[in-house]
């Protein structure tokens, strides 16, 4: 089986040792001079150098077992032969000689809000499983903060709880889990006390050992505090050596004006391209590919427009409720958790113009662009529903207002669904449907592409009298069972003519033997490598807003009730009269 690389591609971080060569072209450069290049490197089995460049600079990878770093003075074929293979532990020094004398560097990572769901949850397992794969740089130390009381004993007690490892990544799991523990420290201290973040400082600087410093800080913190730590965190414990930079969780505001009051607050600390506002969906391992889909499969790019494709639907569905986090649930809706983040950034994604180039600010311009040909979206075109207490084999599911910690009266959503429209040449008139729901029968993302119906169809008699049981559907399985499937009309073998409909279908586990990282490891690696392309820009969140607000506003000011539905069903039927309404059958039913 090929594979292939691109200048974004990342090989394996710690690429099992063996003496493939991959591919290589010599031309990334050594401190832009351009006679002499990096080509690279892999770790030994004792110790793990993860030594991986900005990918815009670095285009050639030599993976061999031992590190190796090559300069192009060498003519392409003698380097074959007469790699300059060095020991791991002299690998940096090397890179440091080759780069001019530059200083060693090092990375430290702050989780803000080290005790809480996050980053026990998602934070801590991918920052190890990154360091088991060797992605992370030879030179860091993870910091948990917050105010609960905590030793780095008790730290590592309660992040060993967390760690697993991949089902095909056992191999020394323990020892690993022992060498990354050893690097999580912890400090206690407030979310608004300089004094605080200098004891920081001064521990960071203390591991730092004068090494450059960069500096990493995941805010895992309730967003009304968000400002206050990053005005600490960038006032009393930046690098002043290296790079700072701030992971911001959603939720960003709860509207326009919210989201524009929290962008200037961080900009008053942070330039935008400190800032990293985290969607955990781009890092998706099937939204990733769904550009690779599009734009390097030629047979899809042609019908991805109104004149092929008679809508597109983007459905979230989770088979359980609030648990724990009503209260925080309660403040923002289902509107506002997943489809003005989650779907509508996969909506932007898969509706783009071809961007210039793979490029971070390439792409976020034509996200932009696209968001800013869409309609607000109409009342009309919403249906919203709210979860209530059902029996079910002799077992009671609660409703989502049984949560202690939302109000009896709540009228939030926990269901909707909505027809967006993009006002622009490529999708006039289709509609994107979205349906995003909890407490419903299934966990499942997806994203489903409904082609036009064959025009003159030669063979409409032998497929029976639904037309539209008939049309191609291209379904994007996010999650769970990741794969991708193309339903098309078929013969049924026999003598006779008689068409049903199957599908050509991609299914991950079955395809890749390697088991999937989880989102958070590929956007905590992006951010240390300081990749910003699955990241929000500013103008992006302003546009999402701008299409949201004046929908979520009016369903405030006139209080619309939402439709009940039980607990693990298939959400309300107004859901299916709203896609009816544009001519649509939900593809998931
Ligand atoms: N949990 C999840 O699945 C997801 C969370 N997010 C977002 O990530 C961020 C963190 O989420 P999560 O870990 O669930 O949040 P938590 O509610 O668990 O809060 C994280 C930590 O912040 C501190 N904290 C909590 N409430 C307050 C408060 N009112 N004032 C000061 N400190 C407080 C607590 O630490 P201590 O008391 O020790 O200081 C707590 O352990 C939030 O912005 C959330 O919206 C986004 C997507 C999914
Ligand atoms: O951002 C959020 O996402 C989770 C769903 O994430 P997933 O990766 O498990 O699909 C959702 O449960 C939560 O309400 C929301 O805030």
């Amino acid at each position: 089986m090929s594979s292939f690389s691109s200048s974004l591609s990342r090989p394996s971080c710690r690429s099992s040792p063996t003496s493939s060569l991959y591919f290589s072209n010599h031309s990334s450069l050594i401190n832009g001079d351009p006679r002499r290049s990096l080509s690279f490197l892999s770790a030994s089995p004792q110790e793990e150098i993860c030594l991986r460049s900005q990918r815009k600079s670095v285009q050639s990878s030599v993976v061999l077992q031992d590190v190796v770093v090559v300069t192009n003075s060498e003519p392409a074929e003698k380097l074959k032969d007469g790699l300059l293979s060095v020991q791991s532990q002299e690998a940096d020094k090397l890179v440091a000689e080759l780069g001019g004398g530059q200083q060693e560097s090092t990375v430290s990572i702050t989780v803000v809000g080290a005790s809480g769901d996050l980053a026990k949850k998602k934070i801590f397992p991918a920052l190890f499983a990154l360091y088991y794969e060797g992605c992370l740089p030879q030179h860091f130390t993870i910091y948990g903060y917050a105010r609960s009381k905590m030793t780095d004993g008790e730290l590592r007690d309660m992040v060993s709880k967390t760690l697993t490892c991949r089902i095909d990544k056992r191999a020394n799991c323990g020892e690993k889990m022992e060498e990354f523990l050893k690097r999580c420290f912890y400090h206690t201290g407030q979310y608004d006390s300089q004094e605080h973040f200098v004891a920081l400082d001064k521990k960071l600087k203390e591991h730092e050992g004068g090494r450059l410093s960069n500096r990493l800080f995941y805010l895992s913190i309730p967003p009304n505090i968000f400002v206050d730590a990053v005005k600490c965190a960038s006032s009393s414990a930046s690098s002043l050596s290296g790079w700072t930079r701030v992971i911001v969780e959603k939720p960003f505001g709860r509207d326009s004006k919210t989201s524009a009051a929290l962008t200037n607050s961080l900009k008053h600390y942070l330039e935008e391209d400190q800032i990293f506002r985290i969607d955990h969906y781009l890092g998706k391992e099937l939204v990733e590919n769904l550009s690779v889909l599009r734009f390097s499969n030629l047979i899809f790019e042609p019908l991805w427009s109104r004149q092929y494709i008679q809508n597109v639907q983007f459905i979230f569905s989770e088979d359980f409720g609030t648990e724990g986090r009503g209260g925080y649930f309660d403040h923002y809706g289902i509107i506002r958790d997943i489809m003005q983040n989650h779907l509508l950034q996969i909506l932007a994604l898969f509706a783009m113009e071809t961007p210039v180039s793979l490029d971070a600010e390439d792409i976020r311009n034509e996200k932009v662009k696209v968001l800013r040909s869409m309609r607000p979206i109409q009342l009309e075109d919403v249906v919203m529903g709210q979860y209530k207490s059902t029996t079910k084999g002799g077992v009671t599911y609660p409703g989502y207002t049984d949560d202690k910690t939302v109000p009896k009266d709540s009228l939030t959503p926990t269901f909707a669904a909505a027809a967006l429209f993009i006002d622009n040449a490529r999708w006039d008139g289709v509609p994107f449907l979205m349906k995003a729901g909890k407490a419903l029968h299934t966990r499942s993302a997806e994203i489903r592409v409904q082609f036009k119906h064959v025009p003159g169809n030669l063979y409409n008699r032998n497929s029976g009298t639904n037309l539209d049981r008939t049309t191609n559907e291209l379904v994007i399985r996010v999650q769970p069972d990741e794969g991708i499937y193309l339903k098309i009309n078929n013969k049924v073998p026999g003598l006779g003519m008689r068409l049903d409909q199957s599908h050509l279908n991609l299914l991950y586990s079955t395809r890749y033997s390697k088991e999937i990282p989880d989102a958070y490891e590929r956007l905590l690696l992006d951010a240390i490598e300081g990749e910003r392309r699955l990241f929000i820009r500013s103008d992006e969140l302003d546009a999402a807003w701008a299409l949201f607000t004046p929908l979520l506003e009016e369903i405030e000011e006139k209080k619309m009730i939402p439709e009940f539905y039980p607990y693990g069903s298939r959400g309300p039927v107004g859901a299916h009269y709203l896609a009816a309404k544009h001519n649509v059958q939900w593809g998931d039913l």
